[in-house]
């Protein structure tokens, strides 16, 4: 395909995220649909639809039109490149399988204020809350693409055994500060899931944070622990290569934790899947990764910044308080628990354990974790509460 065949194909999956189709099930309806289309091409298509959502504000307005009400997946296309500084009329020719050319009702409009920094007004005072003189720069950091992390199974490698098995398969990367576990991936990022290093257990895929997170359980060998949020499994991995535990894997929908199995394997890891009939009141850490806004992560989920509205959010912040309930009722007296969300908002971070400790006088809190995309991955926040 050529550039200007990649944007117009971008465009038409836009225009049908636009209209309300998830991002991911209107790219594959795209890619099914388009046999000529190399991995290459799929791939380029890809990021131009995640660079674009990632700004669809500000895009929307270098394009000449105003999200949410007059937007489209040209407008978004067009802004994204005038954004990028790329040759608009060289992509935008009208020839074989290009966007017609740019009109003079096209013409860029400069975002300003909260379009510029692709924010909706509705959660920027929750926003500016959490992130006080912050906000410019984590909104502007969440405009641009996420860098790809690796966690280094310390049972099978140490950081530098990694980077050398890596390095042989021609991707390179770099220890980060956030977590002692964790390779900032420079280049080669889309060798990983076919490399030696990932199929034998030697890394997995996890952000930073998720890794620093982690590391804040104060973990001890011999230790009984529950993930009861635990869905594809990234923190009970995390868990397993930090100490000999026993860990159980538990999630609502046992359906998510299908693949865990086989990642455990991977990582020589021993973890047990639990329905949750079976759930004991006897752990010593029980870990809930509850469901969340996922605002730390708009980076890599950028739909979801712009599907969330207030009415979603309130739907959260009561799940969360019912999660959290239910997971304490699994803590050993003597034990703790720890509350995990990847989202920046104090409605679903502190506000939740202040809530929880009001109406459980029979736990303290004994730290909490705040991280923003600014340290250099996801926004996380963690609480570790201890049950007398
Ligand atoms: C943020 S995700 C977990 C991510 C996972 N811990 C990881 O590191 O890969 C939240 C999970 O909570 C699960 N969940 C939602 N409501 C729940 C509930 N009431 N009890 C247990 N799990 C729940 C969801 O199915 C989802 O898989």
């Amino acid at each position: 395909m050529t550039p200007g065949a990649r944007t117009a194909a971008a465009i038409a999956v836009l225009d049908r995220i636009l209209a309300g189709e998830p991002a991911e099930k209107a790219l594959v309806n795209w890619a099914r649909n388009s046999r000529f289309a190399g991995s290459g091409d799929r791939s380029a298509v890809r990021d131009h639809v995640f660079d674009a959502l990632r700004r669809i504000r500000s895009a929307s307005a270098l394009g000449g039109g105003r999200w949410p009400e007059a937007t489209s997946g040209r407008a978004l296309m067009l802004g994204l490149i005038r954004a990028q500084g790329g040759d608009e009329a060289a992509l935008f020719n009208g020839q074989g399988h290009a966007p017609a050319p740019v009109t003079d009702a096209e013409t860029a409009r400069a975002p300003e204020g909260l379009e510029a920094l692709d924010c909706a007004d509705w959660i920027a005072p929750q926003l500016r809350e959490a992130l006080g003189a912050g906000f410019d720069e984590v909104m502007g950091i969440m405009q641009s693409r996420a860098a790809v992390f690796l966690r280094v199974n310390l049972r099978l490698s140490d950081l530098e055994g990694a980077r050398r098995i890596l390095a042989a398969e021609e991707i390179e990367t770099r220890p980060h500060p956030l977590a002692a576990t964790a390779l900032e991936v420079i280049s080669g990022a889309k060798k990983i899931a076919r490399s030696e290093a990932y199929l034998n257990g030697v890394v997995e895929l996890q952000d930073v944070a998720s890794q620093a997170v982690v590391a804040a359980l104060d973990l001890a060998d011999g230790q009984r622990v529950l993930d009861f949020c635990a869905g594809g499994g990234g923190k009970s991995l995390a868990m397993a290569a930090l100490a000999n535990l026993q860990i159980d894997a538990h999630d609502i929908s046992f359906a998510r934790m299908s693949d865990l199995p086989a990642r455990a394997e991977r990582a020589r890891a021993e973890i047990t899947l639990v329905e949750t009939a079976a759930l004991s009141g006897d752990y010593d850490l029980v870990l809930a990764d509850a469901p969340c806004s996922g605002s730390g992560a708009w980076r890599r989920q950028p739909e979801a910044r712009w599907r969330l509205d207030a009415a979603g959010l309130a739907r959260l912040t009561a799940l969360q308080a019912e999660v959290l309930a239910s997971a304490a009722a699994h803590v050993a007296p003597g034990g703790r628990l720890a509350y995990a969300t990847c989202s920046l908002l104090e409605a679903e971070n502190g506000a939740q354990i202040a809530a929880f400790l009001a109406a459980n006088p029979g736990y303290r809190l004994l730290h909490e974790l705040r991280l923003t995309p600014a340290e250099g991955g996801d926004g996380f926040y963690m609480a570790l509460l201890q049950r007398a």
